[in-house]
């Protein structure tokens, strides 16, 4: 399996979470509030980044715990069992420790191990929100497939904060040093628009080999926030100095690119369609994005809150294309019944109270 041994420690509810014997398909059921998504949250720490809530890691530690929290998991690969490991220490709240094999490591290179996404209710608002949601959402699908992302992201970030911070000085800025900054930022601006474009091609290929899919299909469409090729980015860059020290900030690059999606057949934008209709295209996106991944790397699924909404024919679509698929695929609910489809070959989890236990079918105790 491509995660097992999964431990949470002093993860919010979760005071000592274990969950051994995982399964292609498991579901996390219990009521509201038992901490569901919490250990869909933990899991989504495997990657670079703030997880699937963005939170702040100081929220994340138990409130009654002693102020860090640990996660960590075996994962399997094709050279052996790696165990990752993330989370913080009491006496630093605020700065995130991850280690392979209990080394320790740079964040971004989680993504060299494990390719992970998520699609939760929180994600109900993606096409009515600003653009920077959408990157973020471009981003996580891009780095599940192209590892180095995190890196050119992470560049791309550091530029753009020190060109933006030389422009608010009271000073004309040093010429040089802008130079210098602008170069940083094209090389890395170029590589994250050309990973985004790549992905949103991929994608688009992807959905119309499809067609017959019962879920809202969307068109997917770049839309670029400033020149995608490394010159010419330069050049508008040099070229908007002037303005963007009037305004403070950076008018022009891949920080202010975005994602149009419109639904097919209707064209009608995203963010104008039924709660429903925007639900079931992100579904279509992210069944389609998990066809995409190849065979390098361990894939996870964390689909919060998914199976119960959705009709029984749409509901066994998606069950048919999780299977198809390679990842592992976690998901949440309140009961069993949306899960009676793939009951037979999936962990069953009960969660209560920051509590997990592995519940087995009747019949299907394992022997001690
Ligand atoms: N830092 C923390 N320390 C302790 N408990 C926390 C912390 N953060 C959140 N919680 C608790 O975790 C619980 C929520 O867990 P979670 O969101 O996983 O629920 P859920 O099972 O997914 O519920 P639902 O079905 O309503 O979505 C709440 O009771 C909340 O108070």
């Amino acid at each position: 399996m491509a995660l097992d041994r999964i431990l949470l420690g002093h993860f919010r509810n979760h005071r000592e979470t274990s969950l051994d014997g995982t399964a292609p398909f498991n579901l996390l059921v219990g009521q509201n509030g038992a901490g569901k998504t919490n250990v869909l949250e933990a899991l989504s720490f495997l990657a670079p980044g703030r997880g699937l809530r963005r939170a702040a890691l100081a929220d994340v530690a138990a409130q009654d715990g002693p102020g860090g929290f640990a996660v960590s998991a075996d994962l399997t690969t094709p050279s052996g069992p790696v165990r990752l490991g993330t989370g913080t220490a009491p006496e630093r709240p605020g700065r995130r420790i991850v280690q392979v094999n209990r080394a320790e490591t740079p964040a971004v290179r989680l993504g060299e191990w494990l390719s992970l996404g998520w699609l939760t209710p929180a994600m109900d608002r993606l096409f009515m929100e600003g653009a920077g949601a959408r990157r973020r959402f471009l981003d996580r699908l891009v780095l599940a497939i192209e590892p180095g992302h995190a890196r050119h992201a992470a560049q791309l970030e550091n530029a753009l904060r020190e060109r933006n911070r030389l422009l608010a000085e009271p000073f004309e800025p040093d010429p040089a040093w802008l130079d210098a900054i602008e170069a940083q930022l094209a090389e890395a601006g170029a590589a994250v628009a050309a990973a985004r474009h790549r992905l949103i091609e991929a994608l688009s290929g992807a959905l119309a080999q499809w067609p017959d899919q019962p879920f809202a299909r969307p068109d997917l469409a770049y839309a670029a926030g400033g020149p995608v090729d490394r010159a010419a980015l330069v050049a508008a860059l040099r070229e908007g100095r002037r303005r963007d020290r009037a305004a403070q900030r950076t008018l022009t690059g891949p920080h202010r690119d975005d994602l149009v999606v419109t639904m097919a057949g209707k064209q009608q934008r995203a963010a104008e369609c039924s709660t429903g209709e925007q639900k079931a295209m992100l579904i279509a996106i992210t069944l389609a994005h998990a066809g995409l991944l190849d065979d390098d790397r361990p894939a996870l699924l964390l689909l919060d809150e998914v199976a119960a909404h959705l009709d029984p024919l749409r509901r066994e679509a998606l069950f048919d294309r999780l299977r198809a698929g390679r990842a592992q695929v976690w998901l949440t609910g309140t009961e069993l019944a949306p899960f009676s489809g793939i009951l037979d070959e999936a962990a069953v989890w009960r969660v209560s109270g920051g509590h997990v236990e592995r519940a087995w079918p009747a019949g299907a105790q394992p022997r001690e």
